[in-house]
């Protein structure tokens, strides 16, 4: 039988298509996204990177292996790194003002939700489409753009197209496999779920900073 991971990529196909459709996605790619929508999905991305830093503490919290521990715990680290010098490069820092966008707000609840109410299987499942996404769609847009010198979003394309990020995804993509070999099924249904939704997430974030979009008032 095939891993988790080889079966729910598959099962996701089109929503990762979806992705890559979007104009957001696109418009990092060929250069013409504005300015103004990049920089909406950067405020808010600095707001994400703090709530799935605490799930990727509690993951760390939660591994019953050093090795694993350790690699969520840096995670957790990289994951604020990240949002400081990409986000001061663009942005600046993000005030306490910023309020996060109904997107926002629902993919930081739901992975939180998964570290507090499932179990660390589930966690990492729904951990893992953060990873894995970026990568695949920074290796795409990396080999299409050429040249990132001069690009206007080059940055943000090297930061996910690099390998030893790559490498990062490889290893939650091996700890989630193992997870699933020693679950019972019931856990890896639950985990088949987090990722699924995960993935949702990943394509809804994208949409809503092509939206600009905010709370009613
Ligand atoms: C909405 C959203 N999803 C995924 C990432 C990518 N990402 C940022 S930090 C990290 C892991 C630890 O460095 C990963 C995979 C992002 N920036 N924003």
């Amino acid at each position: 039988m095939t891993g988790f991971c080889a079966r729910v990529w598959e099962e996701t196909a089109s929503t990762r298509d979806a992705i890559d459709a979007l104009p957001f996605v696109r418009g990092i790619g060929d250069g013409s996204l504005s300015r103004e929508r990049f920089d909406y999905y950067m405020t808010q991305d600095a707001l994400y990177l703090r709530g799935y830093a605490r799930a990727l503490a509690s993951a760390a919290s939660q591994a019953q292996t050093s090795d694993e521990i350790a690699f969520f715990a840096k995670a957790a680290h990289g994951a604020i790194v990240v949002e400081s010098s990409l986000h001061e490069g663009t942005v600046g820092s993000v005030g306490e003002e910023v309020r996060p966008s109904p997107t926002c707000t629902a993919y930081t609840s739901y992975v939180l939700s998964l570290a507090h109410t499932q179990g660390y299987p589930e966690l990492v499942a729904g951990i893992l489409p953060c990873f894995w996404i970026y990568t695949d769609v920074g290796e795409r847009l990396t080999a299409k753009a050429g040249d990132l010198t001069e690009h206007p979003y080059g940055e943000w394309i090297a930061t996910y197209g690099d390998e030893e990020f790559a490498r990062s995804t490889e290893q939650v993509k091996a700890i989630a496999d193992r997870l699933a070999e020693g679950a019972g099924e019931a856990t890896v249904a639950r985990m088949r779920e987090a990722f699924v939704r995960a993935t949702a997430y990943e394509w809804m974030f994208w949409d809503a900073a092509w939206r600009q979009e905010t709370w009613p008032r």
